[in-house]
């Protein structure tokens, strides 16, 4: 019996990868878990204060995890899990590798977003070489202190919650979903995500995005 779902948000509650559009479906399909008693939780790469307005909004009680795993939200109670970056630093990588900032960044502390979202093997190089992390979500760059990714702020996420992860469902559409999959019993991957996150998924939804997240809903609520 599931207790939590993850979701991710950008890509997995839209309507398409690419796009910011809710998918108002997905919406009604998160409240109807929630009613039957299944908390939902936000995994995602967006900053805290987006997430936080969105999971009030959006009447879910499973938690967040925002800036791609280093900043963890439950109960009016928040944590960062990763080292912060120096704006003077997101500010050298920014002019480097001639990138545009995510309007975001002003929120951000450990995990930051830029545009054009390719990783080339020069900026891995750049990022090793301080001790950050580099990935991409296919919406954005991402740039953070250690640990980085999704999976450490779900692992505190899971501890504040109380819960095991052979009672966790996940839900994403890109790589840096791959992490929330170490801590959830149902890995689910939507109809259009990346293949490297469908390798790693026990159910493979048929439908894209949003669709492809109700789809899992009916699912999981049988
Ligand atoms: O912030 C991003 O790059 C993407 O966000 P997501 O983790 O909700 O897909
Ligand atoms: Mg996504």
């Amino acid at each position: 019996m599931i207790e939590l779902i993850l979701t991710d948000l950008d890509g997995t509650l839209t309507m398409d990868r690419g796009t910011y559009l809710l998918d108002t479906r997905a919406i009604e399909a998160l409240r109807r878990a929630e009613r039957a008693g299944i908390r939902v939780a936000l995994v995602s790469g967006n900053s805290y204060p987006v997430l936080r307005g969105l999971y009030n909004y959006l009447g879910i009680t499973g938690g967040i995890v925002a800036e791609n795993g280093c900043f963890v939200y439950y109960n009016f109670q928040t944590e960062r899990v990763c080292e912060t970056i120096p704006r003077s630093v997101v500010e050298d990588f920014r002019n480097k590798f001639n990138l545009r900032e995510s309007w975001q960044n002003e929120f951000r502390k450990s995990d930051f977003g830029f545009t054009p979202a390719q990783i080339t093997p020069e900026i891995k190089a750049w990022a090793d070489e301080r001790g950050l992390v580099v990935q991409s979500s296919g919406y954005a760059l991402h740039l953070a202190g250690k640990p980085g990714g999704k999976g450490a702020g779900v692992k505190r996420l899971l501890e504040l919650v109380g819960v095991q992860s052979e009672k966790v469902g996940a839900i994403g559409d890109s790589r840096t979903d791959i992490e929330m999959f170490t801590y959830a019993k149902v890995k689910a991957a939507v109809g259009n995500a990346d293949p490297d996150l469908v390798k790693e998924a026990n159910v493979k939804l048929k439908l894209k995005s949003g669709a492809g997240f109700t789809e899992f809903i009916e699912m999981i609520l049988g």
